[in-house]
């Protein structure tokens, strides 16, 4: 038996499009007028997971992989065409008036602010749709106004906003109504490096001191990196791999480059297992794999060849680690 008292759990999701061929030439497109044919697109294929409550998810995977279908699913959108999604009790497509007001949204791609009115308006008009009451409406505007930096933005028409002063408004727009779960698709999509962090910094706080539960799709790496313990990976409809990211990169990386500096040693460095990727006679980089070297190994050959001013050891940065799993599985 499924057990569904975790927050969200999601069980053997399918969803088909079916999309008309395209059709080629004049003689093919004539035939079209009469005879159309389709073809089904399988965007999600026996999609399971479970999120508890106060995880920050990253929900990954290629182009066309089936992430924001999942995620048109899980607010409700999109009815599948079977499977089981409960989330907080609810399944979103059959009780979505009540539903609702428990999660928010933000595609990247699109608003849903309204486009000519200033922000708030949007926001006034939001609270009477989800019917926030008005003590706990003011005391979340003060706060995201706070956070995000919105006062100068509030009496501006959305449409003469800049792309981060909007998704910061959007951000704000799927909060007010203190939603436990938080949707977001690509929240950062074209934002400048502040925006960015702003972005990111303000997720973190609301996890942490409201507990909103957060599912995150990008396909920015510094984003999961900066803010997703977990990381869930999808490829063309299926379910790929979930795990800790920690656990993700133990899993595939066995790369470490170990930077030495050391006092002035005109002796080139020969360390048995680990390859060197520059010297100096101040500094020398190397190369192991640690499947083959421990680094407490290197670090005991370096110090007798040389005095060790200071090391620094890196990881496989997490954007190879990503493409190694797509390769993997054949996705790229
Ligand atoms: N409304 C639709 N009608 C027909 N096909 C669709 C529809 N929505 C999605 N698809 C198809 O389903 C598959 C999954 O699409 P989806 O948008 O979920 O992917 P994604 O992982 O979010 O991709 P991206 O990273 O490019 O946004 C793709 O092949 C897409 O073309």
């Amino acid at each position: 038996m499924w057990r569904i008292f975790n927050l969200i759990t999601v069980r053997g999701l399918h969803k088909t499009f079916r999309v008309a061929k395209r059709s080629t030439g004049l003689g093919q497109a004539v035939k079209a007028l009469f005879h159309r044919e389709y073809k089904a697109i399988e965007a999600l294929k026996d999609i399971s997971f479970s999120i508890e409550p106060g995880e920050i998810v990253g929900y990954i995977g290629p182009n066309g992989a089936g992430k924001s279908t999942t995620i048109k699913v899980m607010s409700g959108i999109l009815v599948p065409d079977s499977g089981i999604c409960s989330i907080m009790g609810y399944t979103p497509w059959e009780q979505r008036v009540s539903y609702v007001k428990h999660i928010g949204v933000v595609f990247g791609q699109r608003s849903q602010l309204w486009w000519d009115v200033p922000v708030i308006d949007s926001f006034e008009l939001l609270r009477d749709i989800y019917k926030v009451p008005e003590t706990e409406y003011q005391s979340n505007l003060s706060l995201l106004t706070e956070t995000l930096d919105l006062q100068e933005l509030l009496g501006i028409p959305v449409r003469q906003l800049s792309l981060g002063q909007r998704m910061r408004c959007e951000i704000a727009a799927s909060l007010l109504h203190s939603p436990s779960v938080l949707f977001l698709d690509e929240p950062t999509i074209g934002l400048d490096a502040m925006s960015k962090i702003a972005v990111r910094r303000f997720i973190q706080t609301i996890n942490a001191e409201r507990g909103v539960t957060v599912i995150l799709t990008t396909h920015d790496m510094s984003d999961i990196e900066a803010l997703a313990s977990r990381i869930i990976l999808i490829g063309k409809g299926r379910l790929l791999h979930d795990g800790s990211l920690q656990g993700l990169r133990s899993q595939f990386s066995t790369r470490k480059v170990i930077t030495a500096d050391y006092r002035t040693c005109h002796r080139p460095l020969a360390i048995p297992g680990a390859a060197i990727l520059s010297w100096s006679p101040e500094r020398a980089q190397f190369s192991i794999n640690t499947g083959e070297i421990v680094v407490s190994e290197v670090l005991a050959a370096l110090s007798s060849q040389v005095e060790l001013l200071d090391v620094t050891i890196d990881g496989q940065p997490i954007e190879d680690l990503i493409i190694q799993l797509y390769k993997e599985h054949q996705l790229s």
